[in-house]
């Protein structure tokens, strides 16, 4: 008899696989500094690719495109959008707080040897979207889920990512061509990594902790302040 349901089998992942999918998440990283310089070859790329292109989204959107740079000419411009964003932000923190954010290194766009820019093509798929109906944010969760998707798929392979975002969009957008109509979602730095932080490098430099996951969840009711 031919099977009609498409349905497979969902037993739990054996507990070496299991473990694997926890250590890609317990050990991914924010890199910002210990890229090597190392090409990443394009077949790698595109498993990586195609790990985000694999996230889930709303409606079954799939609104993303992910631009690949890797001139150096056109990431020395974007360094300098970055650079430009960045001294921005150095001066909304208090006076205090200045000298210690100027201290963090924030982004690996030169020493990355490859950067993606991940995109939100707000309008694919028409203007009413299955699950989108009441909340027009969900195109850009789903772009994040590709992003985080990446990032896993990354620590896979034994590559590095980090996440940039101090950038004026219209900078980007006029470097990197995209249309007003797109959204930038994500700025990724991505390189072969022979050494991650243990814990996240924000919390080793004194600039924030991790929250105790206790505080955070609570049952039935909101339980926090109102
Ligand atoms: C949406 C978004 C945007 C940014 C980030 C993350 C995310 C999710 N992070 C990385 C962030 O600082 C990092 O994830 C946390 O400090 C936790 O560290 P780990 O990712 O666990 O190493 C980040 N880091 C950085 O150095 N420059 C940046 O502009 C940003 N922007």
């Amino acid at each position: 008899m031919p099977k009609t349901s498409m349905l497979r089998a969902a037993e739990p992942f054996l507990a070496a696989e299991r473990d694997a999918v926890y250590k890609a998440i317990f050990t991914r990283r924010d890199v910002r500094d210990q890229f090597l310089p190392d090409p990443i070859p394009g077949d790698v790329t595109r498993r990586l690719l195609n790990a985000a292109h694999n996230a889930p989204s709303v409606g079954f959107m799939q609104p993303w495109n992910f631009i690949t740079i890797r001139d150096q000419a056109v990431r020395e411009r974007i360094a300098h959008a970055f650079g430009k964003a960045n001294d921005e932000a150095a001066a909304m923190f208090p006076e205090h707080k200045r000298s210690e954010y100027a201290a963090l290194k924030l982004e690996g766009i030169r020493k990355a040897p490859l950067n993606i820019c991940v995109t939100c093509d707000r309008t694919r798929g028409g203007k009413i979207i299955l699950g989108k109906t009441h909340n027009s944010n969900m195109d850009l969760y789903s772009t994040v889920c590709a992003v985080q998707n990446l990032w896993l798929a990354a620590r896979a392979e034994g590559i590095g990512m980090g996440w940039v975002s101090i950038f004026r969009d219209a900078d980007l957008k006029s470097i990197l061509g995209i249309p007003d109509r797109i959204e930038i979602v994500a700025y990724l730095c991505l390189g072969y990594v022979d050494e991650l932080y243990e814990r996240p490098e924000l919390e080793v430099k004194g600039w924030n902790r991790r929250l105790s996951l206790e505080d955070l969840i609570f049952e039935e009711r909101w339980q926090g302040e109102p």
